[in-house]
């Protein structure tokens, strides 16, 4: 299949990167981190989760950041609800894209947002309807679609009957998920290619996580399979607080440096996002994950000597 021309990026940054941060990171460095990624040209950012804070301490402040970010018109502020008290909260704060989250995995689904698959897909209807209701764009994330940290192995199907679950729901766009960043590219092509069978591949998302250095090929193997948008988190931030030892999601400047070399176009300013990039790893007091970014960190730090 021909590679596309175009590519959507999803910066997930600013929420998959963060929600897993021992320390509150304080509400203005987040919004100062979705600030700086607006201004590099990002069209879509997740900006933050209407979640419970039991469960995920670090999105306590979604509604004050969605309320002090500089909005760029054209950019698609998402946020995470995993039912309707995340909803209202999410409509309040303007949200232009709502996300409910699943899995493909039963056991995940239960660590994650405590309820069987079933379950979780009767408490997004009404999210979903409200979302249609208001207009707001609808998301839905397949979590553990390609290997859970608690029953191995995933079978396609399962993905699939999820994917079409969503759809049905209404989704707009669904996101194939590697939670755990185990999938390797053959499998990923098998997996969007069955998935792709079922729904429009300009509805499919690959969202992955690097945590065995297989995210760049995976994303290669999608594109091969017709999928055109991307996950990925500046610095390479991130990690789920109910997959243990996965790592971040595969960072943005090194998805963004191999599709420029690709020739593929992205309307993202790749410069701006090392900047960004190597403020919040400093902030973070962390080595910044991107191999690209921290690549051309340091050759910006030859020029000047
Ligand atoms: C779904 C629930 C709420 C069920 O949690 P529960 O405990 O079963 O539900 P509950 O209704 O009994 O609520 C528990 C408490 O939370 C409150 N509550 C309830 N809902 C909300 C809300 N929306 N906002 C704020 N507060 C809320 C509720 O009011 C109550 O407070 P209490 O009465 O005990 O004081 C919980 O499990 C939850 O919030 N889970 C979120 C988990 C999460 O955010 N995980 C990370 C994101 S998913 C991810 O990272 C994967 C992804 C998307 O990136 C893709 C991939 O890589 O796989």
């Amino acid at each position: 299949m021909a590679l596309p021309d175009k590519v959507k990026i999803v910066e997930v940054g600013p929420r998959d990167g963060l929600q897993n941060e021992k320390e509150f990171v304080p509400t203005d460095i987040k919004v100062s981190l979705v600030n700086q990624l607006s201004d590099a040209g990002f069209l879509n950012i997740e900006a933050t989760s209407f979640v419970s804070p039991k469960w995920v301490p670090q999105m306590a402040d979604g509604a004050q950041v969605m309320e002090a970010i500089k909005r760029r018109e054209g950019t698609v502020y998402s946020v995470l609800t995993p039912n309707m008290r995340g909803f209202e909260g999410a409509l309040a704060a303007k949200a232009d894209e709502v996300v409910i989250f699943g899995a493909a995995s039963e056991a995940f689904s239960q660590k994650n947002i405590n309820c069987s698959i079933d379950e979780s897909i009767d408490r997004f209807e009404p999210v979903a309807r409200a979302a249609k209701e208001a207009g707001i764009r609808l998301r839905g994330s397949i979590s553990c679609a390609l290997g859970c940290p608690y029953q191995g192995e995933v079978p396609v199907e399962s993905v699939v009957h999820v994917a079409q679950r969503l759809i049905a729901l209404g989704c707009d766009e669904i996101d194939v998920a590697d939670t755990i960043g185990v999938a390797t590219a053959a499998q990923v092509y098998r997996v969007m290619s069955a998935v792709t069978e079922k729904v429009d591949p300009r509805q499919v998302s690959g969202h992955f996580h690097d945590t065995y250095g297989q995210a760049l090929a995976n994303i290669y193997a999608s594109l091969q399979a017709g999928i055109s948008i991307f996950h990925s988190s500046v610095a390479g931030l991130g990690g789920c607080p109910y997959a243990k030892g996965a790592t971040g999601n595969v960072a943005t400047e090194d998805v963004l440096y191999m599709l420029q070399g690709m020739g593929i176009e992205t309307g993202i300013d790749l410069d701006a996002v090392i900047t960004t990039g190597q403020w919040i790893s400093d902030y973070l007091q962390r080595p910044n994950a991107s191999r690209a970014g921290k690549a051309l960190v340091n050759k910006r730090a030859a020029v000047c000597t």
